[in-house]
């Protein structure tokens, strides 16, 4: 990775709580532009490193930069750089969206206040909602408005500490195109989720975190590449055909799915195999009725690995 690109580093970072090691020599680094998860189960420590990175609790050991901004000892450039939007939204509900707009623009001293107050909400589809109290907006037009507040001070880092839980699919596929939309327009995400297929849809780099380390880091097929190649389910329309399938491919690791008439084979994942294996049932003349492929996803993945630690 370029260094010069490099926007968040992370040097072996420790945090303990009284005498809990919540953090155990974390490192990484996230590139410009980028979109970075952090994965983990309950509890793994990603809220603290959140809290380390946005200057909110000191680290006590180790070090992170921001923009090359030790967050220690530069907190106050940091600050300047970030923004941070937590798990509950921070807006006032008896405010209306635009006065909690204006509100953030004032305290930022903005320039052209409610001109670019009116650019936000339109960008985030809030122009309707706009006069009407936070108190009757739904979670996702929260959400939004939280994450809009928080561009109002031109970060080139935003922290997003689980920033889909709770909201229905459709509201999660809008926060992700918003979170894309950041990323191409050259904003450095950095974000913390517990659902794996939000990771693989948005991240450019994930690294999951486990006992206060980062066990595996990687692209999300870089982490899907650590797991066999998956499996292929060949359904069957009779027993006999279970039967002599399961004989003719006895050098494959197989299991059968009586209820299914299905019996899953193990693969290396190459075409090669595939189609030699169903050659021979051809050649047998056994009837394949439907055949699935089965990648492995990335829950796969963080299971096995985080079993393995
Ligand atoms: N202020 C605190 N004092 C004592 N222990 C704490 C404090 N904050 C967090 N912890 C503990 O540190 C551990 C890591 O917490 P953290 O909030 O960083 O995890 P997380 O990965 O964000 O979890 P979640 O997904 O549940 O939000 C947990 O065991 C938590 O109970």
């Amino acid at each position: 990775m370029n260094q010069n690109n490099t926007v968040i580093s992370v040097n072996g970072l420790e945090k303990s709580y009284k005498n809990i090691k919540v953090l155990k020599d974390v490192n990484f680094r996230v590139e410009k532009g980028s979109i970075f998860a952090l994965l983990g189960s309950n509890g793994a420590g990603k809220t603290t490193a959140i809290k380390i990175l946005t200057t909110l609790i000191n680290p006590d050991r180790g070090s992170a930069k921001i923009c090359g901004f030790d967050v220690v000892d530069k907190a106050y450039e940091v600050r300047g750089k970030i923004s941070l939007t937590g798990q509950y939204a921070a807006v006032d509900g008896i405010l209306t969206g635009r006065e909690n707009l204006r509100m953030i623009g004032k305290l930022r001293h903005i320039k052209d206040v409610n001109k670019k107050v009116d650019e936000l909400l339109e960008k985030f589809k809030l122009q309707n909602a706009a006069d009407r109290p936070v108190s009757t907006y739904s979670g996702g037009m929260r959400r939004r408005l939280d994450i809009s507040m928080s561009l109002l001070g031109n970060p080139s880092v935003i922290f997003l500490d689980e920033p889909t839980t709770g909201l229905d699919p459709q509201s999660r596929i809008a926060m992700w195109n918003i979170i894309r939309e950041f990323s191409s327009s050259g904003i450095t995400v950095f974000l913390t989720t517990q659902y794996l297929e939000e990771a693989e849809q948005l991240a450019d780099q994930i690294a999951i975190l486990n006992k206060g380390k980062i066990v595996a880091e990687g692209t999300p097929s870089e982490l899907k590449r650590l797991l066999p190649k998956g499996h292929i389910d060949l359904r069957f329309n009779n027993d006999k055909d279970i039967e002599s399938a399961l004989e003719l491919l006895n050098e494959y690791k197989t299991s059968l799915d009586t209820n299914n008439q299905t019996i899953s084979v193990s693969t290396d994942g190459s075409i090669k195999q595939m189609t030699d294996m169903l050659k021979k049932l051809e050649n047998a003349e056994i009837e394949v009725a439907e055949l699935a492929q089965k990648l492995p996803t990335l829950e796969d993945v963080f299971l096995k690995i985080v079993e393995a630690n």
